[in-house]
């Protein structure tokens, strides 16, 4: 079984000291160093380990890490108003507010109002735009690009290949597919969602699965043909009094029943997540390159 599993967090610390290189070569050549926001609206405990995960990382690459907690109640023009300062501010680069926002919250309108270059996230319209097209100047999203370099680092052959993804959602399903056809990937893609007509037919007939449905271990062994590779994108939290904080942390994919007939699989935690963080560190240093011209 050890040898099936593709290990996120392995992957990430070598991306993370990939970057933590030349961070430092770039900061020695400008004296400057990349400025990463993150805005949390309430403070949702499953948020808050993301946001300072996020915040520990890029302060131990040497980034400027701002971390702006907005109250649960905060209105619509509040967070426009910080979007728009962070806007401004020419120590940040990168800029994310956490989804989901409070229900109050118009959230594309908040993310139509982050500058696209410092749009770290990639949810803009113009980087998915520019993402869609093949163009090279947008901000693949994290996690799908996470995925996507999982992948590669770990000598999955995509060409041809069929890769069925599960979820369209705007941060997961959606631009992993666009990024599964780019040239150079060349995957042929099927793109399942609730209305999904049978499912499991589908699945079956994956060489390669990602799953990002957000429902706990749903995918399970007998929907997948032996051999697959799956990667599993979910991250939900199970009540378990067995464990010391009362819950443990599953993926959407039934790793049990699963992971006897894959041929590679992401555990859940230290697959897809630790990625996610790594990929958000390499677009911040993007951003910071582009803005300051540099590198
Ligand atoms: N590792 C990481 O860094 C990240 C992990 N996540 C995790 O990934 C998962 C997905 O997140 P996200 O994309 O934001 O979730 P969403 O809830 O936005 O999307 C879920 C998708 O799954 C589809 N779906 C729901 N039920 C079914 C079903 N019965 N059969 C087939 N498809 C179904 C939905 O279909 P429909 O559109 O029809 O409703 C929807 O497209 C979550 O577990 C989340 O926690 C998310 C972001 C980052
Ligand atoms: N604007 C925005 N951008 C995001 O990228 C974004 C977001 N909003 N909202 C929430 C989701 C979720 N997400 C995760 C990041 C890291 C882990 C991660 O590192 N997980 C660890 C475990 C962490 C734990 O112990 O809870 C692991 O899987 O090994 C998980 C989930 C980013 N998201």
């Amino acid at each position: 079984m050890e040898d099936k599993l593709i290990r996120g967090k392995v992957i990430a610390d070598e991306i993370i000291a990939e970057l933590r290189e030349e961070v430092s070569s770039l900061k020695e050549k400008s004296g400057k160093v990349p400025g990463l926001a993150v805005v949390l609206i309430g403070e949702d405990p499953a948020s808050q380990v993301y946001v300072n995960s996020k915040e520990k990382m890029a302060n131990s690459l040497g980034y400027h890490s701002v971390k702006i907690v907005l109250p649960l109640d905060s209105s619509q023009e509040a967070v426009l108003a910080v979007v728009e300062e962070l806007n401004n501010d020419p120590a940040i680069h990168g800029i994310l507010v956490q989804s989901p926002p409070p229900p109050q919250i118009d959230e594309e309108q908040i993310i139509l109002n982050i500058n696209p270059q410092k749009d770290v996230d990639g949810f803009h319209p113009s980087n998915v735009g520019l993402v869609f097209t093949g163009a090279k100047d947008g901000f693949p999203p994290c996690t799908p690009w996470g995925c996507l370099e999982l992948l590669k680092r770990s000598k999955v052959e995509t060409k041809g290949k069929h890769a069925v993804i599960v979820g369209r959602s705007n941060i997961v399903g959606k631009p992993m597919a666009s990024l599964m056809i780019q040239k150079g990937v060349d995957s042929t893609v099927t793109i399942c969602h609730s209305r999904t007509a049978d499912l499991g037919a589908e699945i079956r007939r994956a060489d390669i699965v990602i799953a990002a449905v957000g429902i706990p271990e749903f995918i399970t062994g007998d929907m997948v043909s032996e051999g697959t590779v799956v990667i599993d994108v979910g991250i939900n939290r199970v009540d378990d009094e067995t464990r010391p904080r009362g819950y443990r942390l599953c993926g959407d994919v039934d790793f049990e029943s699963v992971a006897p007939k894959a041929s590679l699989i992401t555990p859940v935690p230290g697959g897809v997540g630790p990625m996610t963080i790594a990929m958000l560190m390499s677009n911040t240093l993007l951003a910071f390159k582009r803005i300051e011209n540099i590198g």
